[in-house]
């Protein structure tokens, strides 16, 4: 029974150096992650039209969006290497019912912070156009379609644990490490890998393959605090390399 026992924590036992010298090491900041494939899930995060497209909510909002383009590349060539290694590919799509039920109204601060709220309100010729499921805002960005197998989580609140079925799809599949790819940066990215830290998973972001939402500086600060507090940092061509398509 204890021998049992011990065996059972050993084969659950994460580290972020290698478990064993199979185990494929990322390099990463502040130091390599080991990640199994077989432990492993990438995470797209909200790329929606709304989140990268011109004329998308984010742009609408007074956002730039005009160099998310590479996010969307850099995350199919994640996404090929990571299908070629087993991984599961998880799609967070961000937003409301078409009548903003699931938004909260004024007793929920997400009604007072959401600046898609915000800004339909103060423009009201644009009410029901964003983040609403249905519209063209809420899809998925046109080069991004889920093959069978992958998962698509709708989200209503920047955390993808929040209210989802996000942590039992990933622990009844083994998963413990989180690859995040996504817009934006500071926003959803962060605030799901944050989530994930505090239920053990393993959080890496891969720095080109995600956007923040406000200037440059924001992307900076955002990958410091994950690499300082909450995960790690990486890169595109790093994944690639270590899990080649
Ligand atoms: C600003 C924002 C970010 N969302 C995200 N996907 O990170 C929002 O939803 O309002």
């Amino acid at each position: 029974m204890v021998a049992k026992e011990t065996f059972a924590v050993s084969g659950y036992f994460q580290s972020v150096a290698p478990v064993d010298s199979q185990t494929p090491v990322l390099p990463a900041r502040p130091e390599p992650l080991a990640l199994d494939p077989s432990k492993t899930a990438v995470i797209v995060v909200d790329l929606q039209n709304a989140y990268s497209s011109k004329e998308g909510y984010l742009d609408k909002a007074g956002f730039d969006v005009s160099t998310t383009g590479p996010v969307i590349a850099n995350t199919l060539k994640v996404l090929s290497s990571a299908r070629k290694a087993g991984m599961p590919v998880v799609f967070f799509q961000n937003g409301w019912d078409s009548e903003y039920k699931e938004a909260g109204g004024p007793g929920s601060p997400n009604w007072y912070k959401s600046n898609a709220l915000k800004t339909m309100r103060k423009e009201p010729e644009l009410m029901g156009t964003m983040l609403a499921k249905g519209t063209w805002d809420y899809d998925l960005v046109d080069e991004l379609k889920p093959q069978p197998g992958d998962i698509v989580i709708p989200k209503t609140r920047y955390g993808g644990f929040y209210n989802t079925n996000l942590d039992s799809m990933l622990r009844s599949r083994g998963i413990r490490n989180l690859v995040f790819t996504g817009i934006a940066t500071n926003v959803c990215v962060e605030s799901t890998l944050r989530d994930g830290f505090f239920l053990e998973y393993f959080g890496v972001v891969l720095a080109d393959a995600t956007h923040q939402a406000g200037p440059p500086e924001i992307q900076q600060a955002s990958l410091f605090n994950i690499e300082t507090f909450f995960g790690w940092v990486s890169s595109v061509n790093e994944f690639c390399e270590l899990f080649p398509s």
